[in-house]
């Protein structure tokens, strides 16, 4: 007999939608002369501007020659073979080939060209993800001031964006970077969730009717989701954690589109957690059981006691709505709803109704960069940063380069040797199951407000660091390939958005640059604490390992 075909660990079941198989991918009319299925020459495709700067390359909208439609390229520069490429770039390539769903942006193919080699040498390669144009990310069309979105719009979107993360959580990956920026929106009103660079495959059974978040089962990364939609379990350390971290960000993004401006706006992750604390209130064992346990749960108790505010700060919501957006926050993950009972929620049932996608009006189209251009693009924090793969024992356990030996554009600025730790290098592991510590780093000297993006060149800190820069004028990284834009005032947009549509009542917080010094003390302390307890953890694993 026939032994039975065995699934391969990271496509989704069976019974499930089935991923595989997208027909632009497979389709050979889409590959051209190119040798590779799914893969075509750059030249096919006539670039027309600049959308984005990723963290890893450029974001262009170009034109399909072969079709006439138009694209998004989203450009990794492999700088030469021996930095390797992208690990967030491998995932987003990973995952997308997998996934088929509406609400999920699809991967058409990928455009190559061939490396050449450069006055320093080194040959450049270019390799570029090519999807279908969206008009707008939500982000952008929250800024465009002609745009206030109606409830029934809001529910739209809403709809669209759980029906996503339902799909995705279901065939177990966690995207792990849900916001407003990565939701893109096309002019018939269809959502999708894009930039797959953080998402992973979870072990924990998928998330069922009734089940609230479940329960962890082991560790992941804690540098994950950009700070604003950082869930309250991530910001106070823990690494146990569950789909759940994905609907803290939609609950986020829910009330983003009805204040029109992000709502946590943290600009440390102290800052960030005492924020949620004052809109959620301080936490407890009923409504946080267990948060005394996580390593930063000491730094709570110098806040003091919230209150909570959701409800009346998003009384404009309707009852549905809040009640909605209260088990959207929920500070427990255990019992945060989960996508499908949220789409069942009676929130999409009452009047008004949610609109249809096709009923949005056009609008002027709006990406990253035509924001910045405007001088209205809001400070979002960077994503947490992935690295690179391919470049030996500097690697981390899953492939990862630490942080700190990437520069602004995450190429690769010289890794020092392995630490001591006795860690197993990332050739001597399987996949991505060796993720199992901490990269979020300790702050720069000087504390959070400077421009220390990835740091650790020298010091103590050369172990796994990413440091997101929040820079007084709100800037994102630096990068070398950025003009600096140091005469923007990120108030800009947000003070004259909220004068445009008068607050819902209670702010937002303190906006970036904003930070006193006590966070950055707290900060400090905790990163020093943070620091002692990895590298006991390191001695702890090299003495494992030894044995
Ligand atoms: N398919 C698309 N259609 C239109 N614009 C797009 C598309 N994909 C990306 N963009 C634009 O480019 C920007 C950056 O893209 P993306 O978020 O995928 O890159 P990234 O490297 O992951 O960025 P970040 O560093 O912000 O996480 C988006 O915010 C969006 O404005």
């Amino acid at each position: 007999m026939m032994p039975a075909k065995r699934r391969a660990p990271d496509s989704p079941v069976a019974e499930r939608p089935t991923p595989a198989k997208r027909p632009s991918i497979q389709d050979p009319r889409h590959s051209g002369s190119h040798k590779f299925q799914g893969c075509s020459s750059r030249t096919v495709y006539r670039q027309i501007n600049k959308l984005g700067e990723g963290t890893f390359g450029l974001v262009y909208k170009a034109e399909d020659t072969r079709t006439g439609a138009m694209v998004a390229m989203k450009q990794f520069t492999v700088t030469n073979e021996k930095e390797g490429f992208p690990i967030t770039a491998l995932r987003e390539i990973k995952y997308l080939k997998q996934l088929k769903h509406k609400n999920v942006i699809p991967l058409l193919e990928m455009a190559v060209d061939k490396p050449i080699r450069g006055k320093d040498g080194h040959k450049r390669g270019v390799i570029m993800m090519v999807t279908p144009y969206m008009h707008y990310d939500l982000s952008g069309l929250l800024e465009n001031p002609q745009v206030n979105l109606t409830e029934p719009q809001i529910k739209c979107f809403m709809q669209q964006l759980l029906r996503g993360i339902k799909y995705l959580h279901h065939n177990n990956i966690l995207h792990r970077d849900i916001k407003a920026a990565n939701l893109l929106i096309n002019n018939k009103g269809i959502l999708q969730i894009a930039d797959f660079g953080l998402a992973r495959r979870f072990d924990e059974p998928a998330p069922t009717p009734g089940s609230g978040g479940g329960v962890a089962m082991r560790q992941y990364t804690g540098n994950v989701v950009t700070r604003w939609y950082r869930a309250p379990e991530l910001c106070l350390g823990e690494r146990n954690y569950t789909a759940a971290v994905d609907i803290w960000g939609v609950g986020c993004v829910f009330a983003e589109m009805k204040r029109g401006r992000p709502i946590l706006t943290g600009n440390s992750d102290t800052h960030q957690i005492e924020l949620i604390f004052q809109l959620c209130g301080s936490p407890n064992e009923r409504t946080m059981p267990g948060w005394e346990r996580l390593p930063d749960a000491r730094l709570v108790k110098s806040f003091g006691n919230h209150p909570r505010t959701l409800e009346a700060q998003f009384n404009v919501l309707g009852s549905s709505g809040v009640s909605l957006l209260s088990e959207l926050l929920k500070l427990d993950p255990r019992t945060r709803v989960n996508a499908m009972d949220a789409l069942d929620h009676e929130y999409f049932k009452v009047e008004p109704l949610p609109s249809k996608p096709g009923d949005l009006p056009e609008f002027e189209d709006s990406h990253e960069l035509d924001r910045r251009k405007k001088g209205g693009q809001r400070a979002l924090p960077p994503a947490p940063a992935g690295g690179t793969v391919g470049v030996g024992p500097s690697a981390d356990w899953n492939g990862d380069i630490p942080a700190p030996y990437m520069n602004g554009n995450g190429r690769h600025v010289r890794p020092p040797p392995p630490p001591p730790s006795g860690r197993r290098p990332a050739w001597q592991k399987d996949g991505e199951r060796g993720e199992t510590r901490d990269v979020r780093a300790p702050p720069p000297e000087g504390g959070v407000g400077g421009h220390g993006h990835r740091q650790g060149k020298g010091g103590k800190d050369k172990t796994d660091t990413y440091i997101p820069s929040y820079r007084s004028d709100g800037g994102r990284p630096p990068r070398d390939d950025r003009q600096p834009r140091d005469d923007r005032d990120w108030r800009d947009g947000h003070e004259r958005r909220r004068d445009e549509r008068g607050s819902l009542g209670g702010g937002g917080g303190r906006g970036p640059g904003g930070g006193g010094g006590g966070d950055r003390n707290r900060d400090r302390d905790r990163e020093r604490e943070r620091e002692r307890e990895r590298e006991q953890r390191d001695r702890e694993r090299a003495r494992e390992w030894r044995r």
